[in-house]
């Protein structure tokens, strides 16, 4: 399996090499040179299997020689072991062909504790098989940053700095990421938005003394392995309400374009999707340019979903270099153009994502209003971004054809919007009853590229 940038200037890797690389040495992203397909057999065969073996075979093709068949079965059982719910990812029924898909019983409760616990166990491998060490540097909205830290604290093999906007994540997101006193972690408050620390972390990629000074590696979801543990949730659920026998949709609370593009996959290596709704807050850039208005940035709102307020969205870049016929060149002038302001879509591209995906958006009102609804309607608690999830799926939906929305965090990461909505005040599972009560760690920091790499340098472990 041959890993490919969507600039394609740089050099083809493994999966192995892809992982701990990152972003593409010219500034691209990883994407496998071709996706595997699953045959209905296959996928059919997929039925009543546990979610750590529906990983194994959903994950296998993807990953070459990098692990035998038993370490990765190993690294799999390890990484799901600490979750919540024996499902791991459960379904529940909102309403008569409208399903929750439950992302939020890993240890941050949140959807990227399905990837990051599985990436900290490769990494592991890995590293200690190499004999190497790496920073990691991750940019967050919120929930990236606490699965990270939580992923990689106190591993001997990495140091972990985590930026994010300093206001601008709830306060659970932000005691999750200050609290854990390991010294191989770092949380880093940065005066600015999501964009300004991911614009930052891809430049720290594109700044080639300090990347390889410091062994930068990226668990964003720059990172393939990222993706790539995405798409077996979709596998899961699809399977458990029918598929391959029937099509099933999805909608996906959306802000960096990675769990989308991961349902996207899925699409392609042979899953009947039928609808991929991409779910957006007020920070609509996404559903305004697949409406056709193009993809251009303006001022980020902060909302009740703050982990969903970007404009410069990471992997729709991935899906750009697909509706450009894989032209990496035509990939990177777009991506010119989107730092001098945005840049509009072809004819024939957009034809291709209008074909991919249907979009919606939620506004703060509609989105309390989801809360407060579907919570007399069905007795789930949503959290403010799965809300928006569901408020854009009764949108789209087709009586024939199952719905399923992802809850991609649990409401109590976001007590006081939840509480504002619906009265109730959603309590942190038993084992975060103190988060409040633990001291916090945090370094200050302006929205300052070589300030954060001085930082970086002078703390990482020598
Ligand atoms: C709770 C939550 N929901 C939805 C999203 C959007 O996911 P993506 O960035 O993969 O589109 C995020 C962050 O990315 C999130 O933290
Ligand atoms: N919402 C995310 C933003 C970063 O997304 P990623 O999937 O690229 O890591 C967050 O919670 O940090």
């Amino acid at each position: 399996m041959k890993y490919i940038s969507t600039r394609g200037a740089a050099p083809d890797l493994n999966f192995e090499d892809a992982m701990l690389t990152g972003l593409a040495r010219d500034g691209g992203l990883y994407v496998p040179a071709e996706v595997p397909r699953m045959g209905f057999d296959e996928i059919a065969a997929l039925a009543g299997l546990s979610y750590e073996e529906t990983a194994f075979r959903v994950m296998r093709p993807f990953i070459g020689d990098t692990f035998s068949d038993a370490e990765f079965r190993a690294i799999i059982g390890r990484a799901y072991a600490g979750f919540g719910h024996a499902a791991r990812a459960p379904l529940v029924q909102l309403a008569p062909g409208h399903f929750l898909l439950e992302l939020f019983h890993g240890p941050t409760l949140a959807f990227k504790d399905f990837a990051m616990q599985l990436i900290g166990q490769m990494f592991q491998a890995a590293l200690a098989r190499r004999g190497d060490r790496v920073t990691i540097v991750g940019a967050t909205s919120g929930d990236t940053g606490s699965a990270a830290i939580e992923a990689f604290r106190g591993l001997s093999n990495v140091d972990v700095f985590i930026l994010f906007p300093h206001g601008r994540v709830s306060e659970v997101q932000r005691r999750q990421m200050t609290t854990p006193a390991e010294p191989n972690v770092h949380a880093l408050a940065v005066d600015g938005d999501f964009d300004d620390c991911q614009a930052a972390l891809k430049d720290m990629f594109n700044d080639f003394a300090f990347r390889d000074g410091v062994k930068l590696a990226g668990v964003n979801s720059i990172n393939w392995a990222r993706v790539l543990a995405q798409v077996v949730y979709y596998f899961s659920s699809a399977v458990s309400l029918g598929a391959p026998h029937r099509p099933v949709s999805f909608t996906v609370p959306t802000g960096n374009f990675g769990d989308i593009f991961a349902g996207y996959i899925a699409r392609r290596m042979g899953l009947p999707i039928d609808r991929l709704v991409v779910a957006t807050n007020q920070n609509d850039i996404l559903h305004r340019c697949l409406s056709g208005q193009g993809y251009h940035k303006g001022t980020v709102h902060p909302s009740i979903s703050p982990s969903m307020d970007i404009q410069v969205s990471s992997n729709f870049e991935r899906v750009l270099f697909d509706a450009y016929g894989r032209d990496g060149a035509v990939v990177a002038q777009l991506m010119g153009e989107l730092k001098d302001g945005g840049f509009d879509v072809s004819q024939g591209a957009m034809g291709f994502l209008q074909d991919q995906f249907a979009s919606g958006r939620a506004s703060e009102e509609e989105t309390l209003a989801t809360i407060a609804g579907t919570l007399a309607a069905s007795g789930e608690l949503l959290c403010p971004h799965s809300a928006v999830g569901v408020k854009v799926a009764e949108e789209h939906r087709d009586p024939a054809v199952p719905m399923i929305t992802l809850a991609t965090a649990h409401p109590a990461k976001f007590p006081a919007a939840v509480e504002q909505a619906s009265a109730v005040h959603p309590p942190l599972p038993p084992r975060m009853a103190d988060l409040y009560d633990r001291p916090e760690r945090v370094h200050r920091i302006g929205n300052d590229l070589g300030a954060m790499k001085d930082f970086i340098r002078g703390h990482i472990a020598t």
